[in-house]
């Protein structure tokens, strides 16, 4: 790793918030109290970005005053056609957003998306001009195993196209056991394959890759955020449930 530019060039953070299927329009409340801390200086040097449902998307964008981003959870590979209940980047960009969620491990395992999927549903992120917040993460059995590198390894390879610069992706380290689950893992683990990310992301992308944003992802809440955010190569946090409620958000967003 280039220590100097890690050092003096790091990039700024995100705070991504993944509602998941959670969310009426009430919860557009949320957002407006998000824009409102943003608005009143009370969130620091940290970008903000909201991934409600699809269905409040374009309510979100009108909501937010501009002052954070919003994303879609997931995208179909292609820009239109006979893909019922799907939706394209093209969509998304049109409604809104500036960013969507791409990989996630309940769309692996719920949609079995496999690793080319996730690279063409990347791939129509950038023919869209969205940002790409590509998840990776091993199960757990994975990680009992001493795995997890190679798995993370292995979706890096398979799901990443050419072409990555900090501007067209973020990549979202999330291990699946530690979801939604209360779980971390140690901070010496994720220093760990955040460096391992960091360092196969270089390998591949060069100085592009120093700049591309490595996310945490799973379970961080306000009690834990600061100790997350502040192990080396966490370039901010996507998070879940504590994603749903403005001041739980808020709370994590001023870890950073
Ligand atoms: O996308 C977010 C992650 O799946 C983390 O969810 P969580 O914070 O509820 O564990």
């Amino acid at each position: 790793m280039n220590q100097e530019f890690a050092v003096s060039d790091a990039p700024r953070p995100l705070i991504a918030g993944n509602w998941k299927m959670n969310g009426l329009r009430a919860a557009l409340q949320e957002i407006e109290t998000l824009r409102d801390a943003v608005r009143a200086g009370h969130v620091g040097s940290v970008d903000l970005a909201i991934c409600p449902p699809a269905t409040l998307i374009h309510a979100a964008v009108q909501a937010c005053g501009g002052v954070l981003s919003i994303g879609g959870q997931d995208c179909h590979g292609a820009p239109c056609g006979a893909h019922t209940g799907d939706i394209s980047a093209e969509m998304l960009a049109d409604a809104g957003a500036g960013l969507v969620i791409v990989g996630h491990s309940e769309r692996r395992t719920d949609h079995h998306e496999s690793n080319p999927t996730v690279r063409a549903k990347t791939e129509a992120a950038w023919r869209a001009g969205l940002i790409a917040v590509l998840c990776v993460g091993e199960l757990r059995e994975e990680r009992e195993e001493g795995r997890e590198t190679e798995v993370v390894g292995g979706q890096l390879a398979g799901s990443v196209p050419d072409g990555a610069t900090p501007d067209n992706l973020v990549v979202a380290y999330e291990p699946v056991w530690a979801i939604g689950t209360g779980l971390t893992p140690t901070c010496e683990d994720i220093a760990a394959i955040h460096l391992f990310i960091r360092g196969e992301l270089v390998t591949r992308f060069g100085e592009a890759g120093q700049g591309i944003r490595i996310l945490y992802g799973g379970s961080v809440k306000p009690g834990n955020a600061r100790e997350l955010m502040a192990v080396e190569n966490v370039d901010g946090a996507l998070v879940g449930g504590a994603s749903l409620k403005a001041t739980d958000f808020l709370a994590i967003c001023a870890c950073l």
